[in-house]
């Protein structure tokens, strides 16, 4: 099986500060994927070449089969930033819509999209308020529904659930995991959270732009006799 994403020895400096040195691993079809490491990593950065809104000073990225930046195979990709980029004086209907407009879908196809991702996160009985008036989670989750819009093959999420209630976290992931078992999507989460880190079949630990560990949360913890993913990370960061 050909992987949904290829990330092949990729390497970004911004100025004389080198982010990220010879990335490189390959994410199957079906898989949530996770990045994991401190703040100022480099998760995001790594995040944004696969989108396309960056491109590596050395090395490329596949995506679909596709070398990014490539404009066609972004409705394949459902992005959310770290930042809400969001329209405040809009209602959250206001803005799904105008998403959901930016994609080939038909009225009916967008109607029901737009149905089913203010439902998932939650969202509904708020749809008609502007964004304004949302608060920072409400934002968040409204910014989810978007990545989710036009039902795409791969969803890319930049810290999902940050300012998220434990309980909505929960129903996010529980819907993550849906979206991967029953429609086979391929996602990939950074985070910071282990335990969420834990619900991931992959991960990638990335520590000052360098890949410390990947492999599935059991592999990892048995590789560094760990019995938590912190330890695997404290551990494989002392190598
Ligand atoms: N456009 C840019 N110009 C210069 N430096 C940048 C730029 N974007 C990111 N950086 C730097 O690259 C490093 C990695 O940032 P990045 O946002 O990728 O980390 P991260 O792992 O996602 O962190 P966080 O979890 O806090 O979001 C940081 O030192 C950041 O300041």
């Amino acid at each position: 099986m050909n992987p949904s994403i290829s990330i092949q020895n990729v390497s970004k400096s911004f100025g004389k500060k080198t982010i990220l040195k010879d990335i490189h691993f390959d994410i199957q079809e079906g898989n949530i994927y996770g990045f994991i490491g401190p703040s100022g990593a480099g998760k995001t950065t790594l995040v944004k070449m696969i989108v396309g809104m960056e491109v590596p000073d050395q090395g490329a990225i596949y995506l679909l089969g596709e070398k990014m930046p490539n404009l066609p195979i972004l409705q394949e990709i459902g992005y959310m930033a770290q930042s809400d980029a969001l329209y405040n004086q809009l209602t959250g209907k206001e803005n799904l819509t105008f998403f959901a407009s930016l994609y080939k879908l038909n009225k009916g196809e967008r109607l029901r999209r737009i149905e089913y991702a203010a439902e998932l996160v939650n969202l509904t009985s708020d749809l008609n308020k502007k964004v304004s008036a949302y608060s920072g989670g409400m934002k968040r989750r409204l910014s989810l529904a978007i990545a989710l819009i036009q039902n795409p093959k791969v969803l890319i999420l930049d810290e999902p659930t940050v300012g998220i209630d434990p309980e909505l976290r929960e129903s996010i992931w529980n819907e993550l995991l849906r979206l991967k078992n029953e429609d086979g999507k391929t996602i990939i989460v950074t985070t910071h959270v282990m335990d969420e880190a834990e619900k991931c079949d992959y991960i990638s630990m990335i520590r000052e732009g360098s890949l410390i560990a990947t492999g599935t949360p059991e592999q990892l913890k048995k590789q560094y006799a760990a019995d938590n993913l912190n330890d695997v990370f404290l551990a494989a960061g002392r190598m």
